[in-house]
């Protein structure tokens, strides 16, 4: 979990500044009191702290003394302060503080938090920065280190491509035009080729004698312009805003993609990437199969426990089948139904469904105090291979079977053949 170190001697303040990065899922604050306090907690788990938040005027460290010692312990700093002047400003920056913040209002904590959650993500995030230029690029990657981002560097457009091929999860590449062998402009093309604007950011960085870079650079794909020279602040504000539309992209077709109550994959996704899926297995002749699972009596759960017991067997159910099938595409398909794409041989993947079965229906789940099992029906299917709209229905098919032969079952296309023959059988005596 995130820890934040909170350095602040106005406990209103502090309280805001806790309450408001708390709000942010999975963070924790440590509030401090003083520079002393906070330096001997800073030094007890120096590794702990994502990110420190510390006002300027202390009472025992009135001009910021405390901001260098929590950096050389290898905390990255925020600043929060009353005043503001060109002088701070400079010192500030010359210092290496992610940010500095005016204490004027609530929006400036809101502000904070943002920053806290971003100094935060950016430690898992890559940024390509390709200038053919050492001294941009040295400056460049020094203030993105500031903002915890990793660093990785090229000096023109061809050499550029290369570091994608070896980085693919590079989120942001901020890219000068004028370079050897591969201008910018032709790197974006290339880029853009492969990944959307709202996979990978692109800045585009040029001197400001060239006015209409700024358009050519954004209509060739670039999300955003930075004229040079440019001031940290501005960097700093550009880089953040991009990768924040980046995340609340990939949150927003996340949310789209997945089940609000399992946060599994819905019906939606499992088509949209359980077909092309299906087609790739089947022209590769691996094989592939379709299971499809649903709760036996689900109702008398909600009727006999409630409704939120109901809804704790499906969540319970849910992160059984994401932990047991994690290579597989797994969705639920509505109510009680989940839906299994597995690409497994299908003896491996009978048995396992069955083991599956076995350990469900030996799990219990609680609920206020009251301990209930509940136990699944599996049809499975893996020996259609025209579509996996068919795959699905014969697995539905087995599935309905293992219904009608009494549930806690797994029905198979070999299990619902062999029952065809013993009852056609039965019929002709
Ligand atoms: N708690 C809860 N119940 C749901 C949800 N979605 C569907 N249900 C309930 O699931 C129950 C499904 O009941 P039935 O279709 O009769 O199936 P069943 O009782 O499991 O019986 P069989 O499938 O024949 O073994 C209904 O009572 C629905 O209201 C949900 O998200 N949460």
């Amino acid at each position: 979990m995130p820890k934040v170190l909170v350095v602040e001697d106005n406990r209103s303040l502090a309280s805001m500044a806790k309450a408001m990065i708390e709000d942010i899922p999975g963070f924790e604050v440590v509030v401090t009191a003083n520079g002393t306090e906070a330096r001997s907690r800073a030094q007890e788990d120096p590794e702990g702290f994502s990110v420190a938040l510390v006002d300027l005027n202390l009472p025992d460290a009135p001009n910021g003394e405390i901001v260098p010692v929590l950096q050389s312990l290898s905390i990255p700093v925020i600043v929060l302060t009353g005043y503001f002047g060109e002088e701070l400003r400079t010192k500030m920056v010359d210092l290496g503080v992610v940010d500095y913040v005016l204490k004027k209002n609530i929006s400036a904590y809101e502000y904070v938090a943002g920053l806290v959650k971003r100094v935060h993500l950016n430690r898992n995030t890559k940024v390509l920065v390709v200038d053919d230029s050492p001294s941009v690029l040295s400056m460049l990657t020094r203030y993105l280190n500031i903002q915890c981002l990793k660093v990785i560097t090229a000096t023109n457009g061809a050499e550029a491509l290369q570091r994608i091929g070896e980085h693919p999860d590079i989120k942001l590449v901020l890219t000068d035009y004028n370079m050897p062998v591969m201008d910018g402009f032709e790197l974006i093309l290339q880029l853009r080729a492969r990944q959307h604007k709202d996979q990978l950011a692109i800045i585009g960085l040029s001197s400001s004698g060239e006015g209409r870079l700024s358009a050519h650079f954004l209509k060739s794909g670039a999300n955003d312009f930075i004229s040079k020279p440019f001031s940290y602040e501005e960097l700093l504000c550009r880089v953040n805003q991009n990768l924040d539309y980046l995340d609340q992209i990939a949150e927003i077709r996340d949310a789209a993609n997945r089940d609000y109550l399992t946060k599994l994959y819905n019906r939606r996704h499992f088509f949209i990437t359980g077909r092309p899926l299906f087609h790739q297995t089947v022209f590769q002749q691996k094989p592939v199969g379709v299971a499809m699972l649903d709760i036996d009596y689900f109702k008398r759960i909600n009727d006999q426990y409630g409704h939120d017991a109901g809804d704790i067997a499906l969540r319970h159910l849910a992160a059984m089948l994401s932990t047991e099938f994690s290579d597989s595409l797994v969705a639920r398909f509505g109510g009680e139904e989940f839906c299994l794409l597995i690409c497994d041989d299908p003896d491996t993947t009978r048995h396992k469904l069955d083991a599956f079965r076995e350990r469900v229906s030996q799990s219990p789940v609680s609920q206020d105090g009251h301990h209930f099992s509940f136990q699944v029906s599996i049809g499975y299917a893996s020996s259609v291979s025209e579509s996996l709209d068919a795959l699905i229905s014969a697995a539905d098919a087995n599935l309905y079977q293992a219904k009608e032969q009494g549930r806690n079952r797994v029905v198979s296309d070999s299990d619902a053949t062999e029952s065809q023959a013993a009852s056609a059988s039965t019929r002709r005596r």
